[in-house]
């Protein structure tokens, strides 16, 4: 069997061993997140099998994040009050060897905001997710670079980013996914890209944060192989919004259908759709 084909078969064959696992295990995934994208990421998680919590206040760290199976950090709508509960809870899975993922939302919106990220970083994420513009900005380590976007959206697409997330895996030591038309996953030397997904899943907002929830899920069940975990995230939420679109009139009903499809997706149509290659 030519090598191509083998690589697709065995793509197919963890995609789907992740999903199953995720539906067994139903992970306890804690999310400190912006207040647009919480139900979505919520709903996300539970349509996936997982067990959400969106637990935010800092006087519950201590006690809470030490029994999660992974942590999702989201700086869509950071605050002073938020950022510190921010880091006390990675600081805590950094010493307590539980994954977490890292939402650099809008990362050049603010030197705050930049700031928080880098500080972030610090605590060795297992995952950053971002769109082009975050991971070009975060990567570049200045505020002043040119990925800075206007807001949340990004105005590069994931092609440009794949420099720029190879350098800020190789610097932060995470794994980094850049979203886009190919999601992009690197390790900063292997690189793997995930063409599953549609268009208009840009139109609905925080399917970036709900895939990044995604991904904590995954790498939940399998933290030893945080990129596989990473890309069959990425690639599982794209056939998600692939089969919504069927039955989609736009952005809501995409939102309602997508999630559907994620609770009910099967092997079967799983595998049939999945569309994963190695890049370089
Ligand atoms: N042009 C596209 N074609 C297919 N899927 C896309 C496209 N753009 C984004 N997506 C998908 O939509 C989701 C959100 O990605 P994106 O919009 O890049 O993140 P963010 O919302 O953080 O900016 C991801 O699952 C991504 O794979
Ligand atoms: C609009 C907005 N503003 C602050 S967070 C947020 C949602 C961003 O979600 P996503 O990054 O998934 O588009
Ligand atoms: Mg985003």
């Amino acid at each position: 069997m030519e090598e191509k084909k083998k690589e697709e078969l065995e793509w197919r064959r963890k995609t789907w061993k992740l999903v199953s696992k995720v539906r067994l295990e139903s992970p306890l995934i804690q999310c400190i997140t912006n207040f647009v994208s919480m139900d979505l990421m919520a709903n996300t998680l539970l349509s996936a099998g997982a067990s959400p919590a969106m637990v935010h206040s800092l006087e519950e760290i201590h006690e809470f994040t030490p029994r999660v199976s992974a942590l999702c950090l989201n700086v869509g709508t950071l605050s002073s009050s938020s950022l510190p509960a921010m880091i006390a809870a990675a600081k805590l899975c950094s010493q307590l060897d539980i994954p977490w993922v890292l939402d650099p939302v809008a990362v050049s919106a603010s030197s705050f905001r930049f700031d928080a990220c880098v500080q972030l970083v610090q605590f060795k994420p297992t995952v950053i997710r971002g769109n082009a513009s975050e991971i070009i900005s975060l990567s570049s380590c200045s505020l002043q670079s040119s990925a800075a976007s206007m807001g949340v959206d990004s105005t590069h697409g994931s092609m440009d980013a794949v420099e720029a997330a190879k350098l800020l895996a190789q610097t932060s030591g995470a794994i980094v996914a850049v979203s886009g038309a190919t999601d992009i996953v690197t390790d900063g030397n292997q690189v793997v890209g995930a063409h599953n997904g549609v268009p208009l899943m840009q139109k609905i907002t925080a399917t970036g944060c709900a895939v990044t929830a995604l991904i904590a899920a995954f790498v939940a069940v399998d933290k030893s192989h945080a990129l596989d975990a990473a890309v069959s995230a990425l690639a599982v939420f794209g056939v998600a919004g692939e089969l919504g679109m069927k039955m989609a009139k736009g952005p809501s009903s995409l939102r309602m259908h997508l999630i559907d499809s994620l609770y009910g997706l099967d092997e079967a149509t799983l595998q049939s759709h999945v569309n994963i290659t190695s890049l370089c």
